[in-house]
């Protein structure tokens, strides 16, 4: 006091603080102020949560017991008003009734996945949730598409209207966070935040129009799971998921250079994994799709792979020969099929490749793959990112591509699928500029248009592929691919792989299906009566398969295998005939029904033309 009366200018104010300093009930509040710290430090936990109800319960006891004065003392005290308002404050606080009531943990969320997850409660009125939601065609997640200003959903920020609690739970830690109390005017749902599940119900694989009728019948309380769209956002890519496909097979008993083999994770060619961690450049970490219960393990990174394959390729491979540039125009075959088979199916005609039974298609297919090495910047195929892409089934159909060596059976394929369900696949009606004959329709054979259109169209990229014969142009472009695939059907496309470039987008979204001959033995016997349409100068052109035929078919299949295994998502090898048409049809039939497809990520993302074609980049000096 006396310091103060030295600086206090003012009589006035220095009595004022004179009278406080001196109030008892200031020392009080300081005395209660330091043992309140003191018990801070110790952390108490209450020794009773529920010291209200003790009171009366034992109030109700002593009451029917004898009447001495503590008795009654103690039985007053327990009714007095300010004494039961102490002991209810108690109980909320020893209850931490302050804060916001959390809903239980759903029991399946520690195992579900590692985004952060976002829990809300909403009151039901009879106000509208006043938010429209729809379905992610590239995840087929259920996200909040627009949300109302001012209805319930944008209002759930604010505390005191409809929403009880919100709490988020970091899956990866595993702990629970704090309650989270927004700013008055942000709300617990957003734009783009993805709904999971409602009131325990999974939105998985469900369409909007189904979601509806339940947020309609349920009542009271209604319990959203969300993963926020912010958080998704602010994931960093390491925290993304990845997916990727494997391209080839890993097994880790076989693998001397594995840290520990006990740790690795076996795959094949054509599994997804799920990448865990990619901070080692060697090895990284990864477990197989949908397997929750695995823990991840090491796979080979795509450089360790890469570098592996680079060191095993055969030295023959490096050796620089010069080949002639292909050129498409050269390397026609223009062959009746019909006319040979006696089937009339339009676009049944194998793609216009070259005829490479003739001795100088040969020659020239031979320095092709010599040369593939030298020319293309050869990458070995690792793995390819891969996204989940939900099918619905009002979607179009995807492109069916079927490749192969020459000889191998294509044709046979598709000319059996055709027969077998014309409603459901459909093949594409090729151009040609030369003459109609008589026996041909327009736009069943052929589309028959000018030398202009066609050339027209080669400038402004229409064809998927095309070439020169007997100075007549051939080709088939994409507007037929496009318009069997409008009447909702199955396209089957039969190209070289070098031309998978052009229809290897969103759009089409193809599945390349690899036939594949089978060992040489397996081919001389099924193909003993087999004939094939060759390009010789001959009278007859056809003729039975000779050796060298079925040495080039499988050293064509291997190339193109080599080369273009990523592209592939089916491998069938064709032996017997009537097992590799059962084993198609049922492939494509379950790709058909498929709800999930596992489909390349760039497809999606940002995918220019340019784009797209990179991913076949490694085919560039390929055909
Ligand atoms: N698994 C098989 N067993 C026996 N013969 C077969 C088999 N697959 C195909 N063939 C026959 O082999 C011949 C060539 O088949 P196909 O015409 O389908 O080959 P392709 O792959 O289309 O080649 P190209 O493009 O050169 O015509 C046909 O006579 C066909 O019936």
């Amino acid at each position: 006091m006396s310091e103060s009366e030295s600086q206090s200018d003012r009589e006035e104010d220095y009595r004022f603080l004179s009278s406080m300093l001196i109030e008892k009930k200031l020392h009080l509040l300081f005395k209660i102020h330091e043992r309140l710290k003191r018990f801070e430090e110790r952390s108490p936990i209450p020794v009773q949560e529920n010291a209200a109800s003790l009171a009366s319960d034992l109030a109700e006891e002593l009451i029917s017991k004898s009447w001495r004065d503590e008795v009654k003392e103690l039985v007053d005290l327990f009714s007095k008003p300010h004494f039961k308002s102490l002991l209810f404050v108690h109980d909320a606080v020893a209850q931490r009734d302050f804060e916001p009531t959390l809903p239980p943990i759903p029991d399946d969320v520690w195992d579900s996945d590692e985004d952060t997850v976002k829990i809300v409660s909403l009151v039901k009125t009879k106000e509208p949730l006043g938010a429209t939601i729809k379905k992610d065609k590239s995840t087929g997640a259920i996200v909040v598409a627009r949300i109302m200003r001012g209805g319930a959903a944008y209002k759930s920020g604010e505390f005191k209207t409809s929403v009880i609690l919100v709490c988020v739970l970091s899956m990866k830690l595993g702990w629970y966070v704090k309650p989270l109390y927004f700013h008055r005017s942000e709300g617990l749902i957003h734009e783009g935040d993805e709904l999971k599940e409602l009131n325990g119900v999974s939105l998985e694989h469900k369409k909007p129009k189904e979601i509806l009728p339940l947020l309609a019948c349920s009542e009271g309380e209604v319990k959203f799971k969300i993963i926020p769209a912010a958080s998704k956002e602010k994931l960093s890519p390491k925290k993304r998921k990845l997916f990727l496909r494997a391209l080839f097979d890993y097994d880790p008993s076989e693998d001397p250079a594995v840290p520990c083999k006990d740790a690795a994770v076996p795959f094949k060619g054509g599994d997804i994994l799920q990448i865990v961690s990619m901070e080692d450049d060697t090895w990284w970490q990864a477990c197989h799709l949908g397997d929750n219960s695995s823990r991840a393990g090491l796979i080979p990174s795509k450089q360790l792979q890469e570098r592996r394959v680079a060191l095993q390729r055969p030295k023959a491979l490096f050796k620089p020969r010069r080949a002639k540039p292909p050129d498409e125009r050269e390397v026609m075959e223009d062959v009746d099929y019909r006319a040979i088979t006696g089937i009339h199916i339009a676009g049944l005609r194998r793609s216009f490749c070259l005829g490479r039974r003739s001795s100088w298609a040969r020659e020239v297919a031979r320095s092709r793959r010599w040369s593939a090495g030298v020319h293309s910047t050869f990458t070995a195929p690792t793995y390819i990112e891969v996204i989940p892409y939900y099918r619905d089934p009002s979607d179009k159909h995807r492109l069916v591509i079927l490749v192969g060596p020459s000889g191998v059976g294509v044709t046979e394929l598709k000319r059996r699928l055709l027969i077998s369900d014309p409603d459901r696949y459909g093949v594409t009606v090729p151009y040609t500029t030369r003459e109609k004959k008589r026996n041909e329709s327009e736009g069943v054979d052929y589309h028959f248009v000018s030398v202009h259109m066609f050339e027209e169209d080669i400038l402004n990229q229409r064809f998927i592929e095309f070439g020169r014969h007997g100075g007549h142009y051939y080709g088939t472009g994409l507007d037929s691919v496009k318009r069997v695939i409008a009447e909702g059907k199955v396209c089957l496309l039969d190209v070289h792989p070098s031309k998978i470039k052009h229809v290897y987008t969103s759009e089409f979204k193809p599945y390349v299906v690899f036939v594949k001959p089978p060992r040489i033995e397996e081919l001389r016997l099924t193909r003993r009566r087999a004939k094939f349409i060759c390009d010789e100068e001959e009278k007859n052109p056809l003729r039975i398969f000779s050796e060298e035929d079925f040495e080039d078919m499988l050293s064509s299949a291997e190339t193109m295998e080599s080369q273009c295994s990523h592209l592939f998502d089916k491998v069938i090898v064709n032996g017997d005939i009537a097992v590799a048409f059962r084993e198609l049809k049922a492939d494509l039939k379950r790709v058909q029904e498929a709800e999930v497809h596992w489909i390349p990520a760039e497809w999606i993302c940002p995918a220019s033309p340019t784009q797209a074609r990179r991913s076949c980049g490694y085919l560039g000096g390929w055909i």
